[in-house]
């Protein structure tokens, strides 16, 4: 994905109503939005993976994050999409499971698509993935909502808890695309997660043939349109239907 560089403002929210102001399909100047919420455990690196993403730094040490929500425009395919990205505050583990806040459900239903992060350090935080997984889906019923994993921190290697294999297989088993990466020394795989990420949501939002498009192609337009004519196709239309139905 190649950022638009001189397109650099990173628009802050503190707000969470701000969130639905945004929720809609087109961005700033009608273009194409694309709304991404990074969760995972606390400490993984769910900012320093969006603050890598949006301004290719590696800072350090960030504030404990509210959930802010950052803006960008990136261009996939040739076409400049707005990205909005979420960051979120960490999950909490419990005994019986995920304890995830109302404000950071609304975060998942707002989103087109989900980072799950966890650190290749923090082997509870890998354990998280299925269980996020399952409930960014539940989110989002009806649908199957693009999810990229990202294990973060490869280059603590001589504090590795979770090996390479168990992060690609349970991201396979999920159906979802997998990165480990190290936000702090290379911001190429950090850009691909994102890349595959919006362009799968781009795909889903840009269906081959709309609906609208294939009935007007079933039923074409009279040349010059008068009442009898219409009414004379919508019969036909209509008892070809029936005929249709009773057929089946
Ligand atoms: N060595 C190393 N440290 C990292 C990496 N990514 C993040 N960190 C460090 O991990 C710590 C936590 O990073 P954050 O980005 O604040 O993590 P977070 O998931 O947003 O944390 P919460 O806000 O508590 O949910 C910071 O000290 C980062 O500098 C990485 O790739 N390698």
């Amino acid at each position: 994905m190649r950022l638009i560089q001189n397109m650099c403002t990173i628009a802050e929210y503190p707000a969470p109503g701000s969130l639905a102001a945004a929720d809609c399909c087109l961005g700033a100047a009608g273009r194409r939005l694309v709304k991404i919420a990074v969760v995972g455990a606390s400490g993984v690196g769910k900012t320093a993976l969006v603050v890598r993403f949006l301004t290719k730094r590696f800072i350090g040490d960030y504030e404990r994050n509210a959930g802010n929500l950052y803006t960008r425009q990136v261009q996939i395919e040739g076409e400049t999409l707005a990205i909005q990205v979420q960051d979120t505050p960490g999950i909490q583990v419990h005994e019986n499971g995920l304890s995830c806040t109302e404000q950071l459900n609304r975060c998942i239903r707002w989103a087109d698509a989900v980072v799950i992060v966890f650190s290749i350090t923090d082997y509870k935080s890998y354990e998280l993935t299925g269980p996020l997984h399952q409930h960014v889906q539940q989110l989002h019923p009806g649908t199957r909502l693009p999810v990229v994993v990202v294990a973060n921190k490869a280059d603590l290697l001589h504090i590795r808890q979770v090996d390479p294999q168990l992060g690609l297989q349970l991201a396979s088993m999920l159906g979802c695309s997998f990165y480990e990466v190290s936000v702090s020394e290379n911001d190429n795989d950090v850009y691909s997660a994102f890349h595959v990420l919006c362009k799968e949501v781009s795909h889903k939002q840009q269906p081959s043939g709309t609906p609208e498009k294939r009935r007007t192609s079933l039923i074409p337009r009279p040349k010059s349109p008068n009442m009898q004519d219409l009414k004379r196709r919508f019969k036909q239309a209509l008892s070809a239907k029936v005929r249709t139905v009773t057929s089946v």
